[in-house]
């Protein structure tokens, strides 16, 4: 289906209000962490990451980015523990990318931008039978989000920008398989949680975000492979709305 938004031009995100009217909401994401009002949360646990290198499929050119999908039939693939009540299954995982490496994250830390922003998204598969089911219900998606900063070339973001040669055009999708997500994890594992938003259209606000304090690093020429792709999809902050964020 052709996309009714953009991120540049007359149907950009200033515009997205006008067919989605949930931009305007309360809970929308990205957000600025200004971490001096972030509050310790002592009853919040170690994320637990079970990551099944076997549920890796398929790399998609969606045009405004590019997903690697992952088998989401069984609970093979899963987050649960930290601020997650039950199973979250992995579903696909993406980039967010700005024009130059100065900016492209759409979280920001204190106003500081990261070049990149990794998502991992999750749905609740206790509760939910498929994506689509869960991704309009308050406790139906959990998003893992990982900085990437500019420095020396990732050897595992490597495996990604190859295989973008074969998805050079909208909708064109190739094998990718046997890829392990968790080569993108930093070491700590120290993270920030809120309640929040989908960064594009449909919007819908049912995300428990969890994002990593440490970056991971992409070089400057595998960041201008992403550009090849699309020149820039990231969102600006969202007003916080009284959410809280938590760590
Ligand atoms: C095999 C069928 C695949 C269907 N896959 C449908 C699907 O993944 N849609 C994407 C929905 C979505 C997810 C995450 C974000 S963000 N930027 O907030 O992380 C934004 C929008
Ligand atoms: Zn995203």
């Amino acid at each position: 289906a052709s996309l009714n938004w953009s991120y540049q031009g007359n149907n950009g995100p200033d515009q997205w209000h006008k067919l989605y009217p949930i931009a305007n909401g309360n809970h929308q994401s990205p957000i600025d962490i200004k971490t001096k009002k972030v509050k310790k949360d002592p009853s919040l646990g170690h994320l637990k990451i079970t990551w099944n290198l076997n549920t890796c499929k398929e790399i998609v050119n969606i045009g405004h980015s590019f997903h690697v999908n992952f088998e989401d039939k069984d609970n093979l693939s899963v987050v649960t523990g930290g601020p997650l009540t039950g199973n979250y299954r992995l579903h696909q995982f993406h980039f967010h990318w700005g024009q130059t490496d100065d900016h492209g994250s759409e979280h920001t830390v204190d106003g500081a931008k990261y070049a990149s922003e990794l998502h991992l998204v999750h749905w609740n598969s206790d509760k939910y039978s498929s994506f689509a089911d869960a991704s309009d219900k308050p406790d139906g998606l959990s998003i893992v989000a990982v900085f990437l900063k500019v420095g020396p070339p990732n050897e595992h973001v490597q495996e990604i920008v190859t295989a973008l040669g074969s998805i050079k055009t909208k909708g064109k999708q190739a094998p990718f398989t046997n890829f392990d997500p968790s080569t993108l994890l930093p070491a700590s594992l120290d993270y920030w949680t809120y309640p929040g938003s989908l960064t594009h259209p449909p919007l819908f606000e049912s995300v428990t975000w969890i994002i990593y304090k440490e970056p991971i690093t992409i070089s400057s020429e595998q960041l201008a492979q992403f550009r090849s792709l699309i020149l820039t999809n990231h969102r600006l902050p969202q007003e916080l709305k009284g959410r809280q964020v938590r760590t």
